[in-house]
């Protein structure tokens, strides 16, 4: 398979194919998982949590980011690589220009910013210097002190038009993929349908463009509190390689997820 670039995520969205991406933090899971068949690989800020063991992803730095970033890029050599911008790294345009130069420089390929239309210039600024953008919106983790918790997002009529609203505003602006976390699965449904852009969806239930999991919830790796939309893909199918696959295939075929694995 050749390179994977955002022209063919749209494509994908296009044609009703699903979008299979995975967090990864290092070289050896990043060709694993390229090779099981993943669209896109995520390094994620939730390394603060799965790698570093803090309860939230709020002292994640770029240089964190950065340093996995390079790790997976050197084991990818196909996968759409999408690194995350950490908590406070894109308080303005040209701080986030300064943060996102270090993680491309690092490999990746497109960087995500968790928010709404605030970020319209910051998304602008940073398309016109080359750099592809992801927006996430519904439950961002790095609003985790102003949400109470990690909280389904968008659940009354007004809270969901306005996570429309932002995701609108973000497409205008430019970004080019939409990751939508913990909403219901109503709500992904519609903005999924109103965006020209690919959608990937966590705990948003079956109707988005895609898929992203963290990949020790998607081996049964994560200790205490498990998410309810993850799935534990290694459990029936005997080795890290197959449980990947199985991810893909069931994501394209839409057998994951299921409502046990969304909200209503
Ligand atoms: N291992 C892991 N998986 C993740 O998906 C993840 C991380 N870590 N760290 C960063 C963020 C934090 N995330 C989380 C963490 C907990 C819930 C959670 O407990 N959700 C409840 C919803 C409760 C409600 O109904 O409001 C759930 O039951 O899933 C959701 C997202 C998602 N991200
Ligand atoms: C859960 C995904 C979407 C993420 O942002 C992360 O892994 O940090
Ligand atoms: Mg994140």
């Amino acid at each position: 398979m050749s390179k994977i670039t955002t022209a063919r995520l749209l494509a994908m969205k296009q044609a009703r194919q699903k979008i299979a991406m995975i967090t990864a933090y290092d070289a050896t899971f990043a060709t694993l998982f390229e090779q099981a068949g993943v669209h896109a690989i995520l390094i994620g800020d939730s390394l603060g949590m799965v790698l570093q063991g803090e309860d939230s992803t709020l002292k994640v730095t770029v240089a964190d980011i950065a340093y996995h970033t390079r790790c997976v890029a050197n084991g990818s050599e196909k996968a759409m690589i999408v690194a995350d911008m950490p908590f406070m790294s894109y308080s303005n345009p040209e701080q986030a220009c300064t943060s996102a130069a270090e993680l491309m420089r690092a490999g990746a390929h497109m960087v995500k910013l968790e928010g709404g239309d605030w970020l319209t210039e910051t998304v602008t600024q940073l398309t016109r210097q080359g750099i592809p953008v992801c927006g996430h919106l519904g439950l961002t983790p790095q609003s985790v002190h102003v949400f109470g918790g990690f909280k389904l997002q968008g659940r009354d009529t007004e809270q969901a038009d306005q996570i429309k609203r932002h995701a609108r505003a973000l497409e205008a602006a430019g970004i080019q993929l939409l990751v939508l976390e913990c909403v219901p699965s109503q709500l992904a449904t519609d903005i999924s349908q109103a965006l020209s852009i690919p959608v990937i969806g966590i705990g948003a239930g079956p109707d988005t463009d895609g898929q992203v999991l963290v990949m020790q919830d998607a081996l049964g790796l994560t200790s205490g509190y498990v998410p309810k939309f993850t799935k534990n893909f290694l459990a029936d199918n005997g080795n890290v390689a197959a449980a990947i696959e199985a991810y893909v295939a069931e994501v394209a075929d839409g057998r994951f997820p299921g409502p046990e694995h969304s909200f209503n």
